[in-house]
């Protein structure tokens, strides 16, 4: 049985909120637009970059704008760590979910190419057998179908494999792939999100709470 942990990238593996919240302050004031406090966009994070302009325009008042997005997707912050940095315990715990024969995996909403370039950008690409992206494929989280795809292309399989993951999305695309979930507490999700899933409080709490689900 090939024993495989999914991770959710933003607010589980990465504290990337600081470069997304720069970067799309810089992104709507391409329309003159106010910015927003970090917290504010952290709360906005989870259902892809689409979602996240709609969020901060319809915040300002107006519909979504491509342009907006575009100016969102081109701002290197997105894809290259200035101030994104694995929280703390994660390479650690890479290595050695990897020691013990875990398969892993990266299944996000950000875009595929930005989540590669931004794993590639801290050294951590190499860990993971596949990375399925928001764009990846014609569905993504919560949809289980993105869990399901991802798993298939780095080769694992549903019965052996959990979910990683700090939103309602990641909970609920588990749920739906007939996954167990952890919940990563110290992410962007509220505890009201895990939805009765075992949280985690911190990285190190892993590799104990992954082998109780799949010995
Ligand atoms: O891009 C987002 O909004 C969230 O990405 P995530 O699925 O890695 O948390
Ligand atoms: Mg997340």
């Amino acid at each position: 049985m090939i024993r495989t942990a999914v991770f959710d990238l933003d607010g589980t593996l990465l504290d990337s909120a600081p470069d997304i919240h720069a970067a799309l302050n810089r992104a709507i004031a391409t329309r003159g637009l106010q910015p927003y406090t970090l917290p504010e966009v952290t709360a906005m994070i989870g259902d892809g970059v689409q979602v996240l302009v709609t969020r901060a325009l319809a915040g300002r008042g107006l519909p979504f704008d491509p342009a907006v997005l575009a100016a969102l997707m081109a701002d290197e912050a997105i894809s290259h760590a200035r101030d994104t940095a694995p929280f703390p315990g994660i390479p650690e715990v890479l290595e050695s979910l990897s020691d013990q024969g875990w398969r892993l995996a990266v299944c996000t909403n950000k875009p595929e190419a930005a989540a590669r370039a931004l794993l590639g950008s801290l050294g951590l690409a190499g860990h993971f057998a596949a990375i399925g992206g928001g764009d990846s494929f014609p569905v993504r989280k919560p949809d289980p179908g993105h869990l399901r795809a991802t798993l298939a292309a780095g080769g694992g399989s549903p019965e052996g494999a959990v979910m990683i993951g700090d939103h309602r999305n990641d909970v609920q695309a588990a749920a739906g792939a007939g996954l167990p979930c952890i919940f990563a507490g110290w992410g962007y999700g509220t505890p009201a999100m895990a939805e009765g899933a075992p949280i985690a409080v911190r990285p190190a709490d892993l590799p104990g709470l992954l082998a109780a689900l799949r010995p």
